[in-house]
């Protein structure tokens, strides 16, 4: 049985990965952390620091700016981590780096399968398309979600420069140019609205056609799930920074 830390334990995914875990057999969430402490079915503190339960790894759905200390408490307890929380920052990003060296880290945008076979796809359009296509990405979340572009949009347009002989810089939005796109530009926009779950829409417009690759997910269960795969995957791992691709090639 894998002994979980919430962190972020209170919010909406939070609260799916506690419903997740009560239905499995392999998964036991011991404590929580999250700076709203409202009590839930396992003792809640408001810093890893202070938490007194064993645990053998951490799951972070939490906000950006709470990242780095939850980083560095769980490199003093030795745990591994899995990062879903999303809008990191180049400073942020740093400290998770540094706390790689000392436990094993594991961080997406995105815990779906979908959006990483999304990915895969998209690399290989990109790959064939690059000469003639204009490349735009769309994503679409609810009106509770704070950072924009989402991790996702921003992880599907790093993907797609790996694979390009020439990069593309972003362009987030239009509003704010009246003129016109260049060809080595990529656009990234966002919609926010309702409940929407997720979703992300990769454009390939060229002359007369248009090749359209999309995921949508219909439930946050599906991040759920990816999120306890990461869990299992990562407590086996040495220190080091790990993605979905470390996953999936390790079956
Ligand atoms: N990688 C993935 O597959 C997914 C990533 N996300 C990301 O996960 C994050 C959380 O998403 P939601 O659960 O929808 O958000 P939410 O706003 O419902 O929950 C965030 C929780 O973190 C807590 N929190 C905020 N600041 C904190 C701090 N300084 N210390 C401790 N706790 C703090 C809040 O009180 C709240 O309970 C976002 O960055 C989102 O983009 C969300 C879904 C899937
Ligand atoms: O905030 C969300 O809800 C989600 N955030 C992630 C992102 O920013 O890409 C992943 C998912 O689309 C849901």
């Amino acid at each position: 049985m894998i002994k979980i830390i919430i962190h972020g334990c209170n919010g909406k995914m939070g609260k799916v990965i506690a419903k997740l875990a009560a239905e499995s057999p392999d998964f036991k969430v011991v404590a929580g952390v999250d700076k709203n402490t409202s009590p839930l079915d396992f003792p809640v503190y408001s810093d890893l620091k202070e938490v007194k339960e064993e645990a053998d790894v951490v799951i972070d759905f939490s906000y950006h700016e709470a990242v780095p200390d939850m980083v560095k408490a769980a490199a003093q307890k030795k745990l591994p981590v899995v990062i879903a929380t999303t809008g990191l920052s180049e400073e942020e990003l740093k400290v998770i780096e540094e706390a790689s060296k000392e436990i094993p880290i594991f961080k997406s945008a995105n815990m779906s399968l979908g959006v990483n076979i999304l990915i895969n796809l998209v690399k290989e359009a990109a790959k064939i398309l690059q000469q003639d296509f204009d490349i735009e990405i769309i994503e679409k979340h609810h009106n509770m979600k704070k950072d924009a572009p989402s991790g996702t949009a921003l992880m599907i347009a790093d993907a797609i420069n790996q694979v390009l002989n020439d990069k593309k810089e972003y362009v987030y939005g239009r509003h704010t140019k009246t003129e016109q796109r260049k060809p080595n530009e990529l656009g990234i926009h966002a919609v926010r609205g309702g409940t929407i779950v997720g979703e992300h829409q990769v454009i390939f417009a060229g002359h007369d056609e248009v090749i359209t690759i999309s995921h949508s997910a219909q439930s946050r269960e599906i991040f759920g799930y990816g999120a306890l795969k990461a869990a299992k995957f990562i407590i086996n791992q040495n220190p080091g920074l790990y993605n979905m691709e470390d996953l999936v090639k390790k079956g």
